[in-house]
């Protein structure tokens, strides 16, 4: 894309929870780093849970061609959710402590380098889900990883070893309960350790629940997970950081556009590691290249 002629305007939502690395001051590395005879920058800090949608939504409305998630996926999540619809394309600062999408969409998690993708930025659209009607543009599941976002979202540690503890401690105490997942045409029942929902590759921290996940061909990727042992879970660990979970007889990969599943016990839900809530249904859909990003996306996104 050429450049414009004169600066457009770009719009910086900050999170000031977000992260462990809360030393930084982005206003001053924005200040420095920014270019400003492409972007004419704003700036405003969140001031609550759930404020970025509106700032965002409103950014859109004044103009701003870009608007800047700064923060993790939750915040990302909020940003994206208010730009679906409008004209303005979503720019990241990862300061957050797994960011997810920014590694899928190829965003450094250096600031300054981030800084500098959005000076020559590169376009795209990608697909964007949602499940129960809540948006979601990484990752959703329900399960395992529903009731780890829950006990996360009470928790005030951050960080990934805070986070593995935790997966360790509920993994003692977790039952796999009885669902049916409808896709594709077929019903598949069975005890479900956890049912996850891919637009993106990756959990964040380059933990991959779908490696071969691609954001832009409309389809996302679904991984099933059954009944789960000590010995499996170590098993799943390592796959997940390997990427070996797609080569795993332990987890099961399909691919579509929308997906039900039906459960006995209500079963706790998140989207983009932001707990939700419990239900017994569940409906996933996608909405193709419903979000124009700047990224670095290679061959295969
Ligand atoms: N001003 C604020 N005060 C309190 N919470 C906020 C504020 N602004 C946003 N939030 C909430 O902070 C939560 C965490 O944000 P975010 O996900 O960006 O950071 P993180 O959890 O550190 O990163 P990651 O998701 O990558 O692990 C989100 O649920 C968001 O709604």
């Amino acid at each position: 894309m050429e450049k414009p002629t004169a600066p457009e305007k770009a719009f910086f939502i900050l999170n000031p929870k977000s992260g462990v690395r809360n030393n930084i001051s982005v206003p001053d590395l924005i200040a420095q780093h920014l270019d400003t005879s492409r972007w004419t920058p704003e700036l405003v800090f969140t001031q609550y849970a759930g404020h970025a949608p509106d700032l965002a939504r409103q950014a859109a409305e004044d103009g701003a061609r870009l608007v800047v998630a700064v923060g993790g996926d939750g915040t990302v999540n909020e940003v994206a959710r208010g730009l679906k619809g409008t004209s303005a394309a979503l720019g990241i600062l990862p300061k957050g402590s797994g960011n997810g999408l920014a590694r899928h969409l190829g965003i450094p998690l250096a600031l300054p380098q981030a800084l500098a993708l959005l000076n020559r930025p590169t376009f795209h659209r990608i697909d964007s889900c949602a499940i129960n009607g809540h948006p979601f543009f990484c990752t959703a599941g329900i399960g395992f990883d529903g009731l780890v976002s829950s006990v996360f979202a009470k928790s005030t540690k951050r960080g990934l070893s805070s986070y593995v503890q935790l997966v360790v401690r509920e993994f003692r105490s977790f039952k796999a309960q009885e669902a049916t997942v409808s896709i594709n045409g077929r019903s598949l029942s069975s005890e479900f350790f956890v049912v996850a929902f891919a637009n993106a590759s990756q959990y964040g921290n380059n933990a991959y629940i779908a490696p071969m996940a691609n954001i832009q061909d409309g389809l996302m990727d679904v991984c099933l997970i059954r009944h789960v042992g000590v010995a499996e879970a170590i098993q799943l660990g390592y796959g997940l950081m390997t990427k070996q979970i797609a080569h795993s007889s332990l987890a099961e990969f399909h691919t579509c556009a929308t997906v039900r599943v039906q459960s006995e016990e209500p079963q706790y839900f998140h989207a983009d590691g932001e707990f939700i809530g419990q239900a017994t249904e569940f409906e996933v859909q996608l909405f193709p290249e419903s979000l124009e990003v700047i990224a670095s996306l290679g061959a295969k996104a």
